[in-house]
């Protein structure tokens, strides 16, 4: 009898109905009316990447989120005292850590937590210390699960970045490094999430790893939400992970 695999959890991440906003300059598409509606469609909650540029998401919509929104917010920054300060003023019910880089279309690689330790290890107290779940946006290696545990972190999110973006021999050799990451991670005690890229044609994989119990999409959902609306994309979504998990 095949073991009964936890709950998967989907986060929406709704930085691209911000970035369709900015191009005008405008109040629509309105983000939180995208979280009120994937609330609506099953989500489990919200994830939105404040960036220090807000090249989408701004501070305005991450207050009107926290206010707003029942659903978790998983409140998306780089390790820095202005995000900081933002993130102790609204209290989401997560942080996670993300490198930045402003001439970056969108994130590259995982947070360097072995490298960057010690300029992170007073910001996550700080988290902690808030009562803010602090998660770390990592690839899937061994040494960067390692220093998050030592960190004090509460949860990985494995990038599934590199994953998504080769194909054949390479995304199954990708596969299996998040395979392992997760298994790492849960020998840890670390929640492992994951994200990055993910689509309808990648998901299933990602979804079936056992020890992931939360999977964060966002650009892939808000692109096909343009040709069957944002709650069918979602339920779509839902359908794909659920059946992933069987
Ligand atoms: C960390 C990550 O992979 C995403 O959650 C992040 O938000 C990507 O940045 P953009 O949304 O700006 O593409
Ligand atoms: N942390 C990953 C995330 O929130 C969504 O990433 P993407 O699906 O927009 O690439």
């Amino acid at each position: 009898m095949s073991a009964v695999l936890p709950p998967l959890r989907l986060g929406v991440n709704i930085d691209h109905v911000a970035t369709i906003r900015n191009a005008r300059g405008g109040r629509l598409p309105d983000p939180v009316r995208a979280a009120r509606l994937a609330a609506a469609a099953g989500a489990d909650g919200i994830t939105a990447h404040l960036r220090e540029d807000r090249r989408h998401i701004s501070d305005d919509d991450i207050s009107r989120l926290a206010r707003e929104i029942d659903l978790p917010l998983n409140l998306e920054m780089a390790a820095t005292e202005e995000m900081l300060a933002i993130a102790l003023s609204h209290k989401p019910h997560a942080c996670c850590l993300v490198p930045e880089k402003r001439e970056e279309k969108t994130t590259e690689g995982g947070l360097d937590v072995a490298v960057g330790h010690r300029a992170l290890a007073p910001f996550i107290r700080s988290l902690r210390d808030a009562e803010i779940r602090v998660s770390l946006f990592v690839d899937p290696e061994d040494v960067q699960l390692a220093v998050a545990k030592a960190l004090g972190a509460d949860i990985v999110e494995l990038h599934t970045g590199a994953y998504c973006e080769v194909e054949g021999d390479a995304r199954q050799a990708e596969l299996a490094r998040l395979r392992r990451a997760a298994e790492t991670a849960a020998r840890l005690g670390l929640e492992c999430h994951a994200g990055h890229g993910l689509a309808f044609d990648t998901v299933q994989p990602v979804a079936a790893i056992p020890n992931v119990v939360e999977l964060n999409i966002g650009h892939f959902l808000v692109g096909e939400a343009i040709f069957v609306g944002l709650e069918a994309a979602i339920r779509r979504m839902r359908v794909l992970m659920d059946e992933a998990r069987r």
